[in-house]
């Protein structure tokens, strides 16, 4: 696992991004840059609008103000095959797939790449059955998609977004179903693909081992950018997430590594903080 902080060109650009669900502001005046081949992580508490700022990303939602940019260009230029080309999304939910299997649903990751009415060729069948192997699921490529567990639904949908091969992942919550074992594999199958990648994540160790960069989200501003070391404090674990905590060095990534304490309310932290000072 490698954390180095990858400094290329941006592959994404978001400027002073604001959204608004009727009259409340849910994302505030948001800019960060994505550079080409890093992994992001987004961080935020409940509410704090990650799967907004996704939304936003994944054109399921239009800013009020702001721009986001894909390659310099402004995401609202880009046809929506071109898009689909592009950018694949990985959402905590996977949509229903009725009557097809995990060889189909996986297929589905080729469309924006064919013109209609065009068979899946040689080259289309071995890649979508690397890509099912990747997730470990070959022993059920035939199995109906909708019987399979939560954690296995997931794995198909980052195979069909590997078969889909996009400049950009976005994934909002992708491991929420996953064991512990499936949590780490599919996120470090995820960076393996050296595609661009941004993620929303509640598991701030897992973010920590595998991101080149964060971004913390408090009430639908942004709080920090930067790498897991510069980010990753107990006074910004305090602050945004209101817990208590201790941030030592993982001994095999050398990432921030976070410990909870237990039994501490705001008023206690509060007044530990000022005792330091
Ligand atoms: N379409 C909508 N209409 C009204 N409110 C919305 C809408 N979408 C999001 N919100 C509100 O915006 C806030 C941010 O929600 P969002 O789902 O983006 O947060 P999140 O950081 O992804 O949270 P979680 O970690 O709980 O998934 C919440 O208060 C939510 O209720």
């Amino acid at each position: 696992m490698s954390t180095t902080n990858k400094i290329n060109h941006p592959l994404l650009s978001v400027s002073n991004l604001s959204w608004y669900a009727g009259n409340s502001q849910i994302l505030s005046d948001i800019s960060f840059q994505v550079p080409v081949g890093s992994f992001t992580g987004m961080l935020g508490p409940n509410g704090a609008g990650k799967s907004s700022l996704l939304r936003c990303l994944y054109r399921y939602i239009s800013p009020a103000n702001g721009q986001i940019k894909f390659n310099n260009q402004d995401i609202r230029s880009l046809s929506n095959q071109e898009f689909a080309r592009n950018v694949a999304v990985v959402l905590q939910h996977t949509p229903q797939q009725f009557n097809l299997s995990v060889f189909d649903v996986v297929a589905l990751g080729l469309i924006p790449h064919k013109t209609m009415f065009s068979n899946n060729s040689k080259d289309d069948l071995a890649l979508i059955k690397t890509a099912i192997e990747q997730v470990g699921l070959s022993d059920k490529t035939q199995v109906d998609f909708e019987t399979l567990s939560g954690g296995e639904k997931q794995r198909v949908m980052i195979a069909r977004a590997i078969v889909q091969r996009p400049q950009l992942l976005l994934m909002d919550e992708p491991t929420s179903h996953l064991d512990v074992k499936y949590q780490i594999q599919i996120m470090e199958l995820a960076k393996s693909l050296g595609i661009t990648i941004i993620a929303s994540f509640h598991d701030i160790n897992l973010a920590s081992a595998l991101c080149d960069q964060l971004l913390v989200l408090k009430k639908g501003s942004l709080q920090a950018v930067g790498q897991p070391k510069e980010v990753i404090t107990e006074v910004m674990l305090s602050n945004v997430f209101d817990v208590c905590t201790k941030v030592s060095q993982h001994p095999q990534h050398h990432a921030p590594h976070v410990t909870y304490f237990y039994g501490y309310n705001s008023s206690d932290r509060a007044a530990n903080q000022g005792d330091d000072k």
